[in-house]
């Protein structure tokens, strides 16, 4: 998706740069750029915090960055040409005046700089501001800005607003990080490569998909922001609906941004929209108590660090979404994702519908339908269960359900996993959008998930508790099993 254009970008400024997803992601994803010579030789990485740091101190960060978080071992000529790099200023980013400094420390640059910002998305536009007033935006900029883009739809349009008196669309780079994994990525070419799956998808042939997202972590000590979030916002409102549009959008014209996110965007828009009225039919939300995980005790969410013992917030949800369109009417997706689960496991699974007529009915009387299982983390992979014929001269024509397995670590073992911030990363320096989120997405999806999460409040119904290590609340089973079906675990 990549054109070669990351030698025009000077400088990378993140703001927010001692804060846990530079440290855990950013960092490490701009060295391994550098270890494949795709950073600019000029390029300074320029690490903007509230806290006061000498250089040497920040670079002491980065190098714990690089051995915690670096799978491979260090280059060490890479690290001391990265570590060169590296530049550090303490700003308050809600005071104008102090951007001077960084104007300082930025000016002569004629290229392109990029701006990251790795702080709440509450102070985006006050970044923007200080960067205007220290004259620091030009029309050949780019701004990076994290999920989620607000806690609703009114303050989503507020932020993006806020971003876009100073950049524009064209400029700016909304990350979803789903949009960078390499397995997320890859719905686009199982769907649109191979005709088995593009001539097969939609009503007529698939019965219902689920879409799971599975989290053992919990909080991670993000109780402050977590909390005032919750499970729909963190994790459904961005990532799910962005996994779902890619499995239901239409064939777009080609893989360039203008024609992908359009398509997504119809997805997105045509959800049919949850209410008061059929809330308690379609959403389950969980909220994790003390349970244990591989057998060690873990403490429920009241219970968490710096947690409140009232707190309602959802760290489960369990929709079903349906789409409204040609493609998919009546064809549910139900979706689940929460904290504390068993293990972290997301996957994605379409049942196609069953055969209409069973010609095996003597030796197999239930023929099961084709399943395709698409494995998105951990242990990446592909799967197809078919029906197969069991060798043998037995005249009973015996028949056993079996899997075509591609498993991507067998597959492209000697192919280094890239994170999907390095990837996202590298997209950003060669200017490519076609991975990132437009406004009138980020938009369509608030207004399915805020008119979700006001019809909860409406209910005023606390979250129905499940033990860490749990696959969830048991309403969770029982909205999918009035429709018939069941998880598949
Ligand atoms: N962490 C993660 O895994 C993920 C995070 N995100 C998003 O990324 C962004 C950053 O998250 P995360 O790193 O976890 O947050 P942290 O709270 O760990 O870091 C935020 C950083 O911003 C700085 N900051 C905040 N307010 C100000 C201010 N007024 N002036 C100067 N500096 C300020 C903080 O400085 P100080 O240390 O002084 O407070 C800190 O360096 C958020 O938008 C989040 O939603 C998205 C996906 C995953
Ligand atoms: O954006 C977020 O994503 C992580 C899950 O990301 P993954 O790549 O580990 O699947 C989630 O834990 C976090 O709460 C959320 O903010």
């Amino acid at each position: 998706m990549s054109n070669v254009d990351y030698q025009s970008v000077n400088d990378i400024v993140i703001f927010g740069a001692l804060g846990d997803l530079s440290h855990r992601k950013l960092i490490p994803a701009l060295y391994q750029l550098d270890v494949l010579g795709l950073i600019n030789k000029g390029s300074r990485i320029v690490g903007v915090a509230r806290k006061t740091l000498s250089v040497d101190e920040f670079k002491h960060f980065v190098v714990d960055s690089l051995d915690s978080f670096v799978n491979e071992s260090i280059d060490d000529v890479v690290l001391a040409r990265f570590i060169n790099r590296l530049i550090y200023q303490a700003l308050d980013f809600q005071a104008y005046s102090t951007f001077d400094q960084l104007a300082t420390l930025l000016s002569n640059q004629q290229n392109i700089r990029v701006y990251y910002f790795s702080t709440p998305a509450a102070i985006y536009g006050d970044i923007c501001k200080g960067l205007n007033h220290a004259k620091l935006i030009s029309d050949v900029d780019r701004v990076v800005i994290e999920k989620p883009i607000g806690h609703s739809l009114e303050s989503s349009i507020e932020i993006n607003n806020q971003v876009s008196k100073y950049f524009q669309e064209k400029q700016t780079y909304r990350i979803d990080h789903y949009l960078g994994k390499e397995t997320v990525l890859n719905l686009l070419v199982l769907r649109f490569a191979n005709s088995l799956f593009t001539n097969n998808w939609d009503r007529n042939c698939i019965d219902h998909v689920q879409i799971t997202v599975a989290e053992s972590v919990g909080i991670e000590g993000r109780w402050g922001f977590y909390d005032d979030a919750g499970q729909m916002r963190d994790m459904v409102q961005n990532h799910l609906l962005q996994i779902l549009s890619l499995l239901a959008m239409e064939p777009p014209a080609d893989l360039s941004a203008t024609s992908v996110r359009a398509e997504k965007l119809k997805v997105v828009k045509a959800l049919k929209p949850i209410n008061r009225e059929n809330i308690k039919e379609k959403t389950v939300r969980g909220q994790y108590t003390d349970g244990f995980l591989n057998g060690v005790a873990v403490s429920g969410y009241v219970n968490e660090k710096d947690a409140n013992a009232k707190s309602n917030t959802e760290t489960f949800v369990a929709i079903k979404a349906e789409i409204d369109n040609w493609r998919w009417k009546g064809v549910p997706f139900y979706l689940r994702t929460g904290k504390r689960m068993p293990k972290k496991h997301s996957e994605i699974v379409v049942h196609f519908k069953p055969q209409p007529h069973n010609i095996f009915q003597e030796s197999h009387s239930d023929l099961p339908a084709n399943k395709l299982t698409i494995r998105l983390q951990p242990d990446e992979g592909v799967e197809l269960q078919i029906m197969n014929k069991i060798p043998g001269i037995a005249s009973q024509m015996l028949i056993q359900e079996n899997k075509l397995d591609l498993s991507f670590s067998d597959t492209y073992h000697n192919e280094r996993v890239v994170d999907a911030y390095e990837r996202l990363m590298l997209e950003i320096l060669n200017g490519n959008q076609s991975l990132f989120v437009s406004r009138h997405e980020v938009e369509a999806a608030w207004v399915w998930a805020d008119s979700i999460i006001a019809a909860w409040q409406t209910t005023n119904e606390a979250p129905k508790p499940y033990a860490a290590g749990s696959w969830g609340p048991v309403s969770s089973i029982a909205l999918i099993a009035r429709d018939d079906r069941q998880w598949v675990e």
